[in-house]
């Protein structure tokens, strides 16, 4: 039985704002989606990868991944969706019967430590059949809605219970499958976002386990991740 991750890489990074995709934007003279792939083949622990590519370029990310001596793994590449969810169906559609678990991963996280990928594995192996990466939540957060062109609190969740969540997430294939197809319907029908793969599985009323996530694992989302994360991989090459 095999593990196999979805790098999902098909997103445009309009809030990083650069004129190519965010996946292939440069961090230490590297793609984000090729600093991700490496920390997934590192982790040992999965066998293959299929990296979502954006409208046009799924030749460039293949010739990438083909290039890079680090990875060391199979690779597919395949065209994205229009939303980072349709994007995930996509990759999925590429697992094979021997894929039993698949790990969803966001090449937007460069830097995940291999040692995250171990334990959200072997969670899965162990018998979750839903694990995800959580932080503890050190701002307060309020609850609001809007209140004409402002906002208004109206909760305050408590903070010990609320965890941040990271990628990558883990699944037994066959769950995710039915996520990707049952929880998504009862989202849409419920009007719920899901703006991860858990939200789709917790949409079917399964239960979804967290492990301890790691702070390097954060995600770039502006230009002030993106330095942020220089300024880490300058410390840990030091
Ligand atoms: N249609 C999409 C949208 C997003 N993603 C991927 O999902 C991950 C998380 O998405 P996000 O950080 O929001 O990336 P973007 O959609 O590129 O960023 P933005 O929302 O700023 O445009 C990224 O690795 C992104 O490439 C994807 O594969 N397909
Ligand atoms: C999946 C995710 O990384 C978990 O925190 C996050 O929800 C992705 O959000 P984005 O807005 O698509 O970056």
């Amino acid at each position: 039985m095999t593990t196999l991750a979805i790098l999902t890489a098909a997103g445009s990074g309009s809030r990083l704002g650069r004129d190519l995709p965010k996946a292939l934007v440069e961090l230490d003279g590297f793609p984000l989606v090729l600093h991700a792939a490496r920390r997934l083949a590192a982790s040992g622990v999965v066998d293959s990868i299929v990296v979502t590519a954006p409208d046009g370029l799924v030749g460039v990310m293949a010739d990438l991944m083909a290039g890079d001596p680090h990875v060391g793994i199979p690779v597919r590449v395949t065209d994205g969706g229009p939303t980072r969810q349709a994007s995930v169906a996509a990759g999925l559609a590429l697992a094979r019967p021997e894929d039993d678990v698949v790990l969803v991963h966001d090449a937007a996280r460069p830097l995940v430590p291999p040692e995250l990928v171990q334990r959200v594995v072997s969670a899965v192996r162990s018998g979750h059949g839903a694990v995800v990466p959580g932080l503890p939540v050190t701002d307060t957060v309020k609850q609001v809605r809007p209140d004409g062109d402002a906002e208004l609190v109206t909760g305050t969740p408590d903070r010990s219970m609320l965890r941040a969540v990271q990628t990558p997430q883990g699944f037994a294939r066959d769950l995710l499958v039915r996520a990707h197809h049952t929880g998504a319907e009862r989202a849409a029908a419920e009007h719920l976002a899901a703006t991860d793969d858990a939200g789709l599985v917790e949409a079917l009323g399964e239960p979804v386990h967290i492990v301890p996530g790691d702070a390097a694992a954060f995600k770039i989302t502006t230009e002030r991740d993106l330095w942020l994360a220089s300024l880490v991989l300058q410390e840990t090459t030091a």
